[in-house]
């Protein structure tokens, strides 16, 4: 299915432009046309971290006139193995200015916009209406549903991608001519079963290659050329080397798209739509949550503990804290881990920074440890607080 031009083309290009984007002008499905509609568009990018850098790359270089750029956090020096946007001079400072800084640098031609905010329900309307097309480079599912439901309620692209260790997919939402985001995924994933970039990892360079189809399917639908990725999925294995697509349907029961939709305005509460921690974990932790300090004092008194390390054996590997035997979570919810448990020590789960060691302890608790706890902020704060001397990740 093609789809109409999403922008109406620029008056013209200035001579400094023709000359800058001449490899494009002389391309006949884009031409003077389609560049000029570039320079006219509006593109939002969430997130400049592992797709938002390709992306942002690539939109600046292409001549999107207006290119804006949202993102709260910082740069960290893990981000750097892919986040190839921001360079190590650029540890610790503010995300969408470092990228603005590089984008200006490959294309001074075009409008930066920086919003220096954490998206959210306050706002998401408001930028959101400033932009013709978003492409959404976020790692959490709060952030994408709710991309996805303002960009549903204000008629607007919502160019999709989402990446794990090897594997890569996108789309295109666009609820006026076929699915939205709900209908393919009408339901967040459990809290804790879809594990997240920073819990499994993420090869670097597939941040490239998905980030680069969104920027295509963006290019695309802005100037009307080819068969976007609306009413398809696109599935790339980077092992394998195989790049697929499958049919999305459009879902007319969808709570947002559909033809009786119940969800007409944005939620109140994205996060606990999502739900940070399931209601059992939540019951679980509550006065069974304890410090790194606190462990290191039990260690240290010789407490009769038994530790147990809920990770996965490569994030063992990067750092552990001393007498933390491994049985990765998989284990806790087959319950394989329980035959594992000393029933005459008191059991202390950690992960990561905390949500993992929760999930664990709620079945921990249900199979009757009922003194086990976990500790709060994982090996990160183990680290923070401990042994700053230990590798974070
Ligand atoms: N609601 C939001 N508003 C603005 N930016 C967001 C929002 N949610 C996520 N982001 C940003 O999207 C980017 C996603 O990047 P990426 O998936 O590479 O993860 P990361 O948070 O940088 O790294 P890691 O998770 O490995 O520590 C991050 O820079 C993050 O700050």
């Amino acid at each position: 299915m093609s789809l109409p031009p999403l922008v109406e083309p620029a008056a013209e290009l200035t001579v400094d432009e023709v000359r800058r984007y001449s490899r494009h002008l002389i391309i006949p499905d884009v031409g003077m046309a389609g560049q000029k509609r570039l320079k006219n568009a509006k593109v939002l990018c969430v997130g400049a971290g592992g797709l938002g850098s390709p992306a942002l790359l690539y939109l600046a270089a292409a001549g999107v006139g207006t290119l804006g750029i949202i993102d709260f956090d910082v740069v960290d020096e893990s981000n750097l193995q892919r986040q190839v946007i921001h360079g190590q001079s650029d540890v610790g400072r503010l995300k969408a200015e470092s990228a603005a800084a590089s984008v200006k640098e490959i294309n001074p031609l075009i409008d930066v916009v920086v919003h220096n905010v954490a998206l959210s329900t306050d706002n998401v309307m408001e930028i959101f209406s400033g932009y013709d097309l978003i492409v959404d480079g976020t790692d959490n599912f709060a952030t994408r549903y709710m991309v996805n439901d303002a960009a549903v309620l204000l008629g607007k692209p919502y160019v999709w991608g989402s990446i794990y260790r090897f594997d890569g997919q996108a789309s295109v939402f666009w609820a006026e001519h076929g699915p939205c985001y709900r209908c393919l995924y009408p339901e967040p994933p459990p809290p804790g079963m879809v594990p997240s970039c920073a819990e499994g990892g993420v090869l670097g360079v597939l941040c490239a290659s998905i980030g680069s189809i969104q920027v295509n399917e963006a290019i695309k639908l802005l100037t009307g050329i080819g068969e976007p990725l609306v009413g398809r999925l696109m599935i790339y294995d980077a092992l394998e080397m195989q790049y697929r697509t499958v049919k999305v349907r459009k879902d007319p029961e969808c709570v947002l798209c559909g033809k009786n939709p119940s969800v007409t305005q944005l939620l109140d509460d994205y996060e606990a739509f999502c739900g940070a921690l399931s209601e059992d974990a939540q019951q679980a932790v509550t006065d069974s949550t304890i410090t790194a300090r606190e462990l290191k004092d039990m260690q240290d008194r010789g407490d009769d503990i038994f530790l147990v390390d809920v990770r996965e054996q490569n994030e063992y590997e990067i750092v552990s804290i001393p007498g933390a035997t491994l049985i990765p979570k998989g284990e806790f919810l087959n319950g394989a881990a329980l035959e594992k448990l000393p029933q005459d020590k008191k059991i202390v789960l950690h992960c990561k920074s905390g949500g993992r060691s929760a999930e664990a302890l709620a079945i921990v608790k249900n199979a009757g440890f009922s003194d086990a706890v976990h500790v709060g902020g994982g090996v990160l704060s183990w680290v923070k607080t401990i042994d700053p001397s230990l590798p974070s990740y």
